[in-house]
């Protein structure tokens, strides 16, 4: 297949999202849980028409796809994977800890084995305050100094985009939501369009987690909050305002409580144990 014809493809498929999003929206269907698509292709010719049912919805949508792209049945299962992928709504997982009780790290072993998309608000932050010209570097550095919290449009709008990009629909969101404006922030902005499955606690000790970032630092993070003064504001901020966030899950059964204090690899050993509840 060409890559025009491929770009034209995704362009379309997101845009059938979205188009789906905003239809669904508008429509008083029974709301009985997430609309699990149902996607069919039928060849008609030069199109292929693609029928997303959704509760008592049922869709049509044509896709301009040219007849000949869909003859390789490889080729016909990987859009068939692509289209179920655009129009389900992605898998969102909470990541939640003190800093430095092992988020990122525990992170990275979930990526290498189960193939989620790491997306750590954090590190998105820091590439924007990076950025040449950034209208938020500033206020973004303020914040890291002071271990206190950006505001949530700059961080959802930073994550939204990652996801976007990424074109994967499996994310861990890591360090977020952080306190309630976060919270309120994402539900307004995004709780309609993912699939929330619950939220990761890495549960560890202050001390633990303060000698960590100071390793951390001393090791050479570059990272400009990893030194003692900020850290304990940091831990402040951690616990007046994200421990309320993690109760307010773990009211709705929805926070999967890790003991971080343990090495790396048994703490990843416990992580296994809830992502397989959580999958099922
Ligand atoms: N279970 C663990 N035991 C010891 N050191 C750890 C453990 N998990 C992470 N680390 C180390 O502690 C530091 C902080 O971990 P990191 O994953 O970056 O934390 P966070 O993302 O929560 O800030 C890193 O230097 C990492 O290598
Ligand atoms: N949702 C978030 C996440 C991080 N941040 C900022 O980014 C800093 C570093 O966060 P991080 O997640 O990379 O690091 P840890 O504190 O978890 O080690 C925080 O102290 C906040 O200043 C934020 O403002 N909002």
């Amino acid at each position: 297949m060409s890559s025009m014809y491929l770009r034209l493809f995704i362009r379309r498929a997101v845009n059938t999202r979205l188009y789906l999003d905003r239809v669904e929206d508008r429509c008083d269907m029974e709301r009985s849980g997430p609309p699990i698509p149902v996607v069919l292709f039928d060849r008609l010719g030069s199109s292929t028409s693609c029928g997303v049912h959704s509760g008592n919805c049922a869709y049509q949508i044509s896709l301009i796809i040219k007849f000949s792209m869909l003859c390789h049945p490889g080729l016909l299962i990987s859009l068939r994977k692509f289209v179920m992928s655009a129009v389900s709504k992605p898998e969102v997982i909470f990541v939640l800890g003190g800093p430095g009780a092992g988020k990122g790290t525990q992170c990275t072993n979930i990526v290498n084995k189960y193939g989620y998309v790491h997306l750590s608000a954090g590190e998105l932050l820091r590439e924007e305050q990076l950025k040449p010209g950034s209208k938020y570097g500033e206020l973004i550095q303020g914040h890291m100094v002071n271990g206190t919290i950006v505001p949530v449009q700059i961080t959802c709008s930073l994550l939204a985009q990652a996801m976007e990009k990424s074109g994967s629909n499996r994310f861990l969101i890591d360090g977020f939501p952080r306190n309630t404006n976060n919270l309120d922030g994402w539900n307004e902005a995004m709780s309609d369009k993912v699939n929330f499955l619950g939220v990761l606690f890495f549960d560890c000790s202050e001390q633990v987690c303060i000698n960590r970032c100071l390793l951390r630092g001393a090791s050479g993070s570059g990272r400009s909050d990893d030194n003692e003064e900020t850290l304990k504001k940091r831990f402040q901020t951690y616990q007046n305002s994200t421990i309320p966030i993690i109760k307010h899950y773990e009211a709705q059964g929805l926070a999967y409580k890790i003991d971080a204090n343990k090495a790396a690899d048994q703490v990843f050993e416990d992580v296994q144990k809830v992502l397989a509840r959580l999958q099922h």
